[in-house]
């Protein structure tokens, strides 16, 4: 019972293939591609693998995107699949929807933190939690221990902020430097500020969370560039390369499973 479930982001689209629709499933085949070489997938990494069986993905990045996925999956000779997208709802999977319209909280932010919360649970008791994915831009959204999705925030991502400050200014156009306390240059100063401005965004909704709930939150953290946050962190936090895939074997699982 093969499974194919992919992630469309503003920079990327990521896939992976289990061989089957449940958390746990084993990872048989994993890819990202830029947005701009989507019409590889089908000759390319796609090609040669099994069949999927069921496919679930979310995405951000709009309706073309996603039609130019639906275009490679058509071209998949032996592939008789349809394809399903996440549509954010008041609740799921134990997840309680806090956006004023649940419809328009961004996918890929739902599916990761239904997947959170189901990774936190097998862990141990339930305690608040925050989800940080550090993308094209980077979401910092908190849950309360009864799974409650309270609110989040959104900020430009690290590529996004040097652009903005590239494009806005004549004197900064510099390499990429180091993160450092105290930047004494112009490629230093401008990753440390993107960095840190992340990192306090983070600790500020920790903040905001522990008061709320009373409790300390779990924070996990995923997304193309979350290893340039890890050094940078000012609380506890584990990395899940995988959040959103375990998300959507989530759903898979509820969708199609038993
Ligand atoms: N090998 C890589 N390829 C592309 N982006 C990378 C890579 N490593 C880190 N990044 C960073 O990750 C970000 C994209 O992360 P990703 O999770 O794919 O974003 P999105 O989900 O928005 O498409 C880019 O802004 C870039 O800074
Ligand atoms: C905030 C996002 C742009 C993040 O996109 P990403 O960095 O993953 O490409 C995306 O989740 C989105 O378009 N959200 C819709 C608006 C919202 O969540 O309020
Ligand atoms: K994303």
């Amino acid at each position: 019972m093969t499974f194919l479930a992919i992630d469309i982001g503003n920079t990327r689209l990521k896939w992976a293939m289990y061989d089957d629709f449940r958390p746990g499933a084993a990872l048989l085949a994993h890819g990202a591609e830029f947005l701009e070489h989507i019409e590889r997938l089908a000759e390319g990494a796609w090609a040669g693998l099994p069949a999927p069986d069921h496919m679930l993905g979310c995405v951000v990045a709009g309706d073309a995107a996603k039609r130019r996925v639906h275009d490679q999956i058509e071209m998949m000779l032996g592939w008789n699949l349809e394809p399903l997208w996440v549509v954010p709802s008041a609740q799921e999977a134990g997840v309680v929807n806090g956006y004023d319209y649940p419809l328009r909280l961004g996918a890929d932010r739902w599916v990761a933190m239904i997947g959170a919360r189901h990774h936190m649970l097998q862990q141990g008791p339930a305690r608040p939690l925050i989800t940080v994915m550090v993308g094209t831009a980077v979401t910092v959204d908190a849950l309360d221990t009864e799974g409650n999705f309270l609110g989040g925030l959104i900020i430009p991502g690290h590529g996004i902020m040097l652009r903005a400050l590239e494009g806005g200014t004549a004197g900064l156009h510099v390499p990429t430097g180091d993160v450092q306390r105290f930047p004494k240059n112009t490629s230093d100063a401008l990753t440390s500020g993107g960095t840190y401005a992340i990192a306090g965004a983070v600790e500020r909704m920790y903040q905001h969370l522990s008061e709320q709930c009373n409790a300390e939150p779990m924070c996990i953290m995923a997304g193309g560039a979350g290893w340039k946050m890890s050094p940078s962190m000012t609380r506890p936090f584990q990395l899940m390369n995988n959040l959103i895939f375990d998300g959507l074997l989530v759903m898979a699982q509820k969708r199609w499973g038993q």
